[in-house]
């Protein structure tokens, strides 16, 4: 049950390992269902995964993708939005047919509605192969704050001050940080069949610390993933600078 943790020395080593893992699933199972994330820290795998498409030509025709989550009352094409963002730093740059790209639809009219219709559209994709995850500072993965029950499944979020503050950089002022969000849930996420969670910096040292101590409370969101059977956490020497060097290597509790 144990999670596995690679520590790398720094933020394109931890994005070279992860673009790695990804693109072998993809050569392993072309169909495969990727489950993806936003945020700065998996720009650099993008990255990776363009340029590797572009220079080996690593074809993703029928790979289906799910990401974590959408602002609520962002659309498409506003530069905030997540479906934005996975278009302009990842869809563009591969082959994948856009109609097999999935972002929770933040403008939707029936937000619970349109939470049922995710869980069900992951179902039908017969569940996530591969799950990308970053970490909020506060533990939070997705936009799964702290006290969410491990029970969820997507449901729209009020977001922590925190979350707002750490994401406002991305925006004109903090007041235009959306207050809410739809998110797929814990439940959501413990159902992919692997998962891959990265953190880069310090910023990140405390939340990895926390979640290497081994104590799973919905307090810190990420403490979930020790209930999964194949979790591997990328993470460099400044995400893991408050880790004690001996307990960085193999297994963690
Ligand atoms: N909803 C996203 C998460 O999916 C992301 O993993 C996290 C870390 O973001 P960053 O990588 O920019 O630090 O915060 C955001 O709020």
């Amino acid at each position: 049950m144990a999670l596995k943790l690679l520590e790398t020395a720094d933020y394109t080593e931890m994005s070279r390992r992860a673009a790695d893992i990804i693109i072998k699933e993809v050569k392993e199972k072309p169909n495969a269902v990727l489950g993806l994330a936003t945020g700065s820290t998996v720009l650099g795998v993008y990255r990776e995964l363009a340029a590797d498409h572009r220079q080996h030509g690593t074809s993703y025709r029928h790979v289906r993708t799910v990401n974590l989550d959408e602002y609520v009352g962002l659309g498409p094409d506003h530069p905030n939005s997540y479906r934005y963002y996975m278009n302009h730093h990842l869809f563009t740059h591969l082959d994948i047919p856009l109609h097999e790209t999935h972002v929770p639809d933040g403008l939707a009219a029936d937000l619970d509605e349109e939470c049922r219709r995710y869980e069900r559209l992951i179902d039908e994709l017969g569940g996530i192969d591969l799950q990308l995850l970053g970490i909020g500072r506060n533990g939070h993965i997705g936009f799964n704050e702290p006290g969410t029950p491990f029970s969820s499944p997507t449901h729209v979020v009020k977001l922590a001050p925190l979350t707002r503050e750490a994401n406002a950089r991305f925006f004109p002022s903090l007041d235009d940080v959306p207050r809410y969000a739809i998110t797929m849930g814990i439940a959501t996420i413990l159902r992919s069949r692997r998962i891959v969670l990265l953190a880069s910096g310090e910023e990140k040292a405390e939340a990895i610390a926390r979640l290497l101590e081994g104590v799973v409370t919905p307090d810190l969101p990420a403490s979930a993933l020790h209930l999964h059977p194949d979790v591997t956490i990328i993470a460099d020497c400044e995400a893991l600078s408050l880790i004690p060097k001996e307990k960085r290597k193999g297994d963690a509790p």
